[in-house]
């Protein structure tokens, strides 16, 4: 059984320096694994730097110290571009908005992301975006733009875009924080039958506890809730 983690943070420090202000220290010796199909919730205090965490996760930042892998591969030493190549491969991102591209309607968003890696053949692409659309309850809306969305549709929509070309990992920060109470649980549920990890960013401990594992962000560092 191939037990190696599919996110491994070692030592990971990070600060931010704005000029004129002395830095910001966020994360002060991570240590925090992920291993494949596990669903982890993090929480913490606003600006604990949960999100710091997902965006080094990504490979949208890089950590003053310490090391980053994602899918077994070390982000250490590597160009943006690289990063980006390896995120591609590797990892879905869903945030609380903008994740959609704004003039491809919700199916032709969902159809992109299927491009990229997967085997779903061009033919095939439309029906498999539907399905996946149809998934988190939002079929019906296949053929609006963004901006016809309402905001919990969006969201939901950029779900699917995450998952589509079925990523190791899943990284969703606050991702049904527009939905109501009911919808939001059954949204969630529904990504946690997704054979892939899951790192859930939420206020909510409601649904945080919906998860399998828990974590928490406080005083710079995770630690399990
Ligand atoms: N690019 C940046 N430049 C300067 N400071 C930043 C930057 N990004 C984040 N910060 C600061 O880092 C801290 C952590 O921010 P982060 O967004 O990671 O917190 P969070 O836990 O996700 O917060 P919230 O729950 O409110 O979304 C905050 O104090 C924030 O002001």
């Amino acid at each position: 059984m191939n037990t190696r983690p599919v996110v491994r943070l070692t030592g990971v420090s990070k600060s931010f320096s704005m000029p004129g202000a002395p830095p910001i220290a966020v994360l002060n010796g991570v240590d925090f694994t992920l291993q494949p199909g596990e669903k982890a919730s993090l929480t913490g205090p606003s600006g604990s730097g949960k999100s710091t965490l997902l965006a080094l996760i990504a490979g949208l930042l890089e950590p003053d110290s310490g090391t980053v892998e994602v899918g077994g591969e070390s982000l250490a030493s590597r160009s943006e571009y690289q990063r980006a190549e390896v995120r591609a491969r590797t990892t879905g991102i869903a945030l609380q908005s903008d994740n959609l591209i704004p003039f491809l309607s919700a199916r032709e968003n969902v159809e992109l992301a299927l491009g990229f890696g997967s085997d779903v053949t061009r033919r095939r692409a439309p029906t498999v975006a539907r399905e996946l659309l149809e998934r988190f309850g939002v079929g019906h809306r296949a053929d609006h733009v963004p901006r016809h969305l309402s905001g919990g549709e969006a969201q939901r929509v950029a779900l699917a875009v995450a998952i589509a070309n079925r990523p190791a990992v899943l990284l969703a920060d606050e991702v049904v924080a527009q939905l109501d109470a009911e919808t939001a649980a059954r949204v969630i549920d529904e990504v946690l039958t997704v054979d892939i990890a899951v790192l859930y960013i939420t206020h909510d401990v409601a649904l945080a506890d919906r998860v399998t594992t828990r974590y928490e962000l406080v005083d710079h560092r995770v630690r399990p809730r």
